[in-house]
């Protein structure tokens, strides 16, 4: 018998089906509604997450907003957008409920540890201060906060400083080392697929991983997917690995980012990837008329590929547009690019969604168009 059992009290839960757990913990906690006293837990089916609170107004329209296309919101979906009420209601009886949780232990955070919050992101085993968060601080400053990220995640190794945002044709940043190992170089784990990553040769973010599981739940048995600007195959290896599409053509002009790819498919024993190291413009050659979902994540110039991206689209296959836009015309101007690049070659289009995915810069947008080639 446990002579000392863990105190127990009953706290708000928000109840989703397990395999839906990590977007939704990652929305809470940007939301501030995990409450972190609690510890979370499962049952055969669903896992059970601490809130803060009840979620108000805002926040039931952003979980709407973001989530709905999860398995677990299939019963919402066609209530989903907009601050809907109907469908606020039904979220809050369907999967908000009064649960017992454990206290959760404290594991110390870098902010507990500093006394202030610095901004990082962590890839594998590999944590990357953001350097816009410590442009004041001294060398000495900067290597007491990675000790601190080093202390407060046992699993880090190393810690590096981004000296800027990603830059140039492939995206890349420029690192520094600053503490652990020294590399650049490591494995991260996402929504069931590992993919390994060199931060220093190649683009990789962890922070379109909801995005990329949206795209994926668009993807039906038998489509034939282009990836035209893949990477080391965040999107291609994930649909590959979950949905039953005829064929996924992952290419990127990187020729270090492809190799990459390669060893993930390998990695995740995928079947039907193509690796390609092309530059997107020339794709058509081979593909044209195939696609019927044609991702382009490159957003900053993916509208200099919009000829080709339509050319590769089969007539209703679906381009998903990215883009950077800033919050006075977030969509219209990207949706009049991708009209005219159709209507130059006959067709026409249909705008299916407009997703805000992620604030950039301030007043910035990295958005997404998932637009309908007719
Ligand atoms: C923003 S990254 C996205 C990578 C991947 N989709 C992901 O989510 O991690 C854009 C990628 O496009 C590649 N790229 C840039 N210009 C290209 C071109 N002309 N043709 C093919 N790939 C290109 C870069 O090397 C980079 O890997």
């Amino acid at each position: 018998m446990n002579s000392n059992p863990k105190p127990v009290f009953s706290n708000p839960a928000f109840r989703i089906l397990k395999k839906d757990g990590e977007p939704c913990r990652r929305l809470f906690d940007e939301l501030s509604l995990l409450n972190y006293a609690c510890r979370p837990f499962a049952d055969d089916t669903y896992l059970y997450l601490p809130l803060t609170n009840r979620p108000d107004g805002d926040q039931l329209t952003a979980i709407l907003s973001r989530l709905s296309h999860l398995e677990s919101f299939a019963l919402i979906s066609s209530f989903s957008l907009g601050g809907d009420s109907a469908g606020e209601k039904l979220l809050l009886e369907k999967f908000i409920l009064d649960a017992d949780f454990a206290v959760q232990e404290k594991q110390l955070t870098v902010t507990d540890i500093l006394g202030y919050a610095v901004a990082y992101e962590m890839v594998g085993d590999i944590a990357v201060i953001d350097d816009k968060s410590v442009s004041e601080k001294t060398p000495d400053v900067v290597s007491e906060i990675a000790a601190a990220i080093l202390a407060a995640h046992p699993g880090i190794q190393t810690v590096l400083l981004s000296r800027g945002p990603v830059s140039g044709e492939f995206r890349i940043r420029d690192l520094e080392f600053i503490a652990g190992d020294n590399k650049t170089a490591t494995v991260h784990k996402e929504y069931g697929c590992a993919y390994k990553i060199d931060l220093g040769r190649a683009y990789f973010t962890p922070r379109l991983s909801t995005e990329r599981a949206r795209i994926l739940s668009q993807i039906q048995e038998g489509d034939f997917v282009i990836d035209m600007f893949a990477g080391v195959g965040p999107y291609s290896v994930l649909i590959a690995k979950n949905a039953k599409p005829s064929m996924v053509v992952a290419n990127d002009k990187n020729e270090a980012a492809v190799s990459l790819l390669i060893e993930n498919i390998a990695l995740n024993k995928v079947k039907n990837v193509v690796a390609l190291n092309l530059d997107a413009i020339d794709l058509g050659r081979e593909y044209a008329g195939k696609g019927g979902h044609v991702i382009m994540n490159l957003p900053h110039n993916a509208c200099d590929f919009l000829d080709t991206a339509v050319e590769l689209t089969k007539p209703d296959g679906v381009i998903h547009y990215y883009a950077m836009t800033n919050d006075d015309d977030l969509f219209d101007g990207e949706i009049e690019k991708i009209r005219t690049a159709a209507e130059k070659q006959g067709r026409t289009i249909e705008v299916v969604e407009k997703r805000n995915v992620r604030s950039y810069a301030p007043h910035q947008y990295n958005i997404c168009l998932d637009v309908r080639i007719r």
